[in-house]
């Protein structure tokens, strides 16, 4: 066994032991050894059994069960942040120490799921205890713990690290619980500092949000929790949230991601942040109008999300590979791009509305540089909030006041320093006062000539840092004249994490005129965006723009990290999930020349290259049948909220649903010549059936398992409820008799239901005849097929595993007994049968599909 678990610390905010150089494969160690440990760098924290341990080649054993197989060593680093003071000097050892520390793994409960409850409470009743039981020595410390500074106990932390809950036999169970509740989207597996933004941006229900480099989507996911968290059964928020990134296969991790929370108030877009459209709808142009009750007249926001791209040297202890690419280049490389997108975003905020700038890097000239520079920029209409009385329990810094600048061997305290052939690199805006190169007389411009430069702190190594014996950085370093301090710094030695930076600005007046104007440079509508370069040609980015998907699905486990990849555990949809949807649709005489070689694509194809338009659904034929079938409720607003994403009208597969403040968005965007890409918005509502799944049914749309729960308070007819009992059975069997019901009545009301689509609802009571049939958040309903001779579930395979484990648990608790969350395996075998394939089993002439 790899792991010792029952030897973890019994402190929750353990300090691990620090490797030496000599243990782990540096000086000392044979070239074979050397070489072996080389060879395993990229396989940190995933090495199979069956590989040599490491720590064998080593004649003094490591100390610690938390080894790793490579040299979590770089000069270059520790020299470097030891000079910028971003800790004290006696906590150094303590601070690299936990870095080469796997990360434990940490984990929120969807405050808006309708069995939040439930997962709270296994956890607290089960797993808890059993994990302590199980796993750690003495049984007295707590394996899994809410996260005190979390509100709501909604997040955990647990003490083992992916790779702990992956390979250890021991942690099985919890582990399949955690992939499970991932999956369907009940819990988020998310680094613990990672959730701390969102919280800082004071998010309420009726707000429009902009998380402007969203993907993977942890952190959208978690805006929209926040959004729909008190949202009543039937109702939706009156918020929405639009999630931008500009790599589209990111965009499509942040589509899947955010796809588990069956969302009516999300537009994905795929933009540069820095050029995101503002969409401003210029009254004496005359656009072609397709909408025109929309009330918006550009896109402003009440809150915006700026997690931009980084170095990423915050999350060292979940990509422990970077140790060996880091350098200060990194983060200095992307300073302009973080600055352009900050500014962006500040000038897309309402005012009075507050933007949250974020990394997960450690270095100054990323973070506390960038603040000072939009500060700067906006002149007194943008405000560094004080912060401090929030989320008190959480530990965090000061941000610095004073940093330095490296570059090419040799620190920089102040611009002026700086010789004018780096000036295109080395910028002013990286400095604290950020005296601006023109701004200086060019008697201080006399790097060119290599005169005495005497501020200049001179390192030796052209590829390594070579750190002077600091004096004080007080002393040598200039300092910002803005409140930085009022930034955050949460560091990893605090309390067990990984680092991040935030920010949180508030908009008190408008911008400056020249930066309120919408950006100049918007992306081409049918043009690929532009490969932007940066500055130092040095630097490696993490912004994954080139980043393949199979790039993205081949990461270990283990280095996920929402900064770089969030993808545990998440069955990979192909991109384009929406749009190339309707391109499966079967094809009639009609369409079949659309068929040709190239021209189909270009034909549904909207304005933007590879992205299918976005379409208000108006087929009114359609849309009546729809609520005739079904008995939908007048109140249920129909109006302008369906869209698809097919031109060809007739043919149209999907239907989605979108909230008021999603339609008038689109409406805006219609009206200025679309300059929102969108890649996917709103939620799948209803599906055409296909024909296996019986083209006799008198309706030709089925309602989908997402869009259920908003349909669901106002469907009069093809709805049905059963009993406790009966309901496991369809959940378990998937494919029930009428006739084999143990409450007979529902049989016979299951037969009398019109062929097709139908929805079944759990009644709270065993005798349905007793219930009176209210729905509300907590009802449980599943969409079935009504075929001759019994009823069929049409949910997939993983929700129904969800939901019977719900359900077990509920009733069991109900009895008296603690829930139990191995029962549900026992009693489904694990996989449960995709529909499909039992239906296929069965004799009747309709198939009923997964949803
Ligand atoms: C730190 S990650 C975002 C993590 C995300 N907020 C989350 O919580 O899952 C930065 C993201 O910025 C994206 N990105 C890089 N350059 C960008 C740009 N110019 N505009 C928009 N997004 C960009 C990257 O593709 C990456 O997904």
């Amino acid at each position: 066994m790899i792991f010792q678990i029952k030897t973890l610390s019994k402190n929750p905010n353990w300090a691990p032991q620090l490797h030496s150089r000599e243990t782990m494969g540096g000086a000392g160690r044979s070239r074979t050894q050397r070489k072996h440990f080389r060879q395993n760098r990229q396989n940190v924290w995933k090495r199979s059994k069956s590989d040599p341990d490491p720590s064998s080649l080593s004649s003094d054993k490591p100390q610690t069960t938390h080894w790793t197989p490579f040299e979590t060593q770089n000069p270059s680093f520790d020299s470097y942040y030891k000079e910028q003071r971003i800790v004290d000097p006696q906590e150094w050892e303590q601070f690299v120490a936990i870095l080469r520390t796997p990360l434990p793994a940490s984990f929120r409960i969807n405050s808006s799921s309708q069995f939040a409850d439930d997962i709270r409470s296994q956890l607290e009743n089960d797993f808890v205890h059993s994990l302590r039981a199980e796993v750690v020595e003495g049984g007295e410390t707590e394996a899994i713990r809410p996260l005190a500074w979390y509100p709501g106990n909604f997040a955990w932390h647990s003490n083992f690290s992916r790779m702990e809950l992956r390979k250890n036999q021991t942690l099985e169970r919890f582990h399949e619980f955690l992939k499970l509740e991932n999956e369907i989207g009940n819990i988020t597996r998310q680094e613990a500092v990672s959730m701390v933004p969102p919280l800082f941006l004071d998010v309420h229900p009726d707000h429009f949000v902009l998380d402007m480099c969203a993907a993977p989507g942890s952190k959208t996911f978690q805006l929209l929790e926040i959004i729909h968290q008190s949202t009543k059964a039937g109702s939706l928020p009156d918020g929405m949230v639009i999630a931008n990134d500009l790599d589209v296969q990111r965009c499509n991790l942040l589509i899947h991601q955010t796809k588990r929370m069956c969302t009516a108030n999300l537009i994905v877009t795929n933009h540069e942040a820095q050029h995101f459209p503002g969409c401003r709808l210029n009254k004496n142009k005359n656009y072609e109008k397709m909408e025109s009750d929309h009330n918006i007249h550009q896109l402003v926001f009440d809150r915006v999300l700026c997690d931009v791209p980084c170095s990423g040297d915050g999350t060292l202890r979940k990509a422990p590979d970077m140790w060996r690419k880091w350098n200060s280049g990194m983060g200095q490389g992307l300073h302009s791009l973080q600055v352009l997108i900050a500014m962006r975003g500040l000038s897309l905020l309402k005012v009075g509305g507050r933007m949250v700038y974020s990394t997960c890097s450690m270095n100054p000239i990323e973070n506390e540089a960038v603040v000072a520079e939009v500060l700067r920029r906006c002149g007194g209409s943008v405000e560094l909030v004080d912060v401090s009385s929030e989320l008190p329990q959480l530990i965090r810094r000061p941000g610095l006041k004073r940093w330095k600048v490296y570059d090419k061997g040799s620190w920089f305290v102040s611009s002026k320093d700086v010789p004018k052939f780096r000036r295109s690199v080395i910028l002013s805006s990286m400095f604290p006062s950020g005296i601006r190169y023109q701004d200086l007389g060019d008697s201080n411009c006399n790097a060119d000539t290599g005169d005495d430069i005497t501020s200049v702190v001179n390192g030796k190594a052209e590829d390594g840092i070579e750190a002077l014996e600091n004096p004080v950085m007080s002393e040598s370093a200039e300092a910002s004249n803005f409140p930085l301090e009022h930034c955050m710094r949460i560091m990893p030695h605090d309390q067990n994490t990984g680092a991040f930076f935030i920010a949180v600005l508030q908009k008190v007046s408008p911008l400056p005129a020249l930066l309120e104007k919408p950006s100049t440079i918007i992306d081409e509508p049918n043009v690929e965006p532009p490969n932007h370069s940066l500055e130092d040609a040095q630097t490696p980015q993490i912004n994954s723009s080139e980043t393949t998907l199979e790039e993205v699905l081949a990461v270990p486990e283990e280095n996920v990290n929402d900064n770089i990849y969030n993808t545990e555990d998440l069955e990979v949809i192909t991109c384009e999930e929406q749009n190339s949807e309707e391109a499966k649709e079967p094809h009639n005489a009609e369409n079949t020349e659309k068929k040709v070689p190239g021209k189909r694509k270009l034909q549904s194809q909207g304005k933007w290259r590879g992205v299918d338009p976005v379409l208000f659904f108006k087929d009114e034929a359609v849309i009546n049948s729809i609520k005739d079938f079904y008995g939908i409720d007048e109140r249920f607003p129909f109006n302008g909220r369906l869209v698809t994403r097919n031109s060809d009208m007739s043919h149209v597969k999907r239907i989605y649903y979108v909230s008021k403040s999603v339609k008038d968005i689109l409406g805006l965007n219609f009206s200025v010549g679309q300059q929102l890409k969108i890649t996917s918005v709103g939620l799948k509502m209803f599906e055409r059936q296909t024909a296996r799944e019986g083209s006799s049914a008198p309706c030709a749309f089925r309602i989908s398992s997402e869009g259920l729960p908003i349909i669901l308070p106002f469907i009069t007819k093809q709805i049905v409820h059963a009993s406790p009992v009966d309901f496991k059975h369809l959940l378990q069997d998937k494919d029930v008799k009428f006739t084999d019901f143990a409450d007979a009545q529902f049989g016979e009301k299951a037969a009398n239901l019109l062929p097709g689509c139908c929805v079944v609802i759990m009644a709270k009571a065993s005798t349905v005849a007793t219930e009176s049939f209210e729905v509300d958040e907590s009802t449980i309903a599943i969409g079935c097929w009504r075929g001759r001779a019994r009823l069929s579930v049409m949910v997939t395979a993983m929700d129904c595993q969800e939901m019977l484990e719900r359900l077990l648990i509920r009733l069991d608790t109900e009895k008296g007994s603690s829930g139990h969350v191995g029962k549900l395996s026992d009693d489904v075998g694990g996989e449960v049968q995709p529909v499909q394939e039992l239906n296929d089993k069965n004799d009747d002439d309709v198939k009923a599909a997964v949803s």
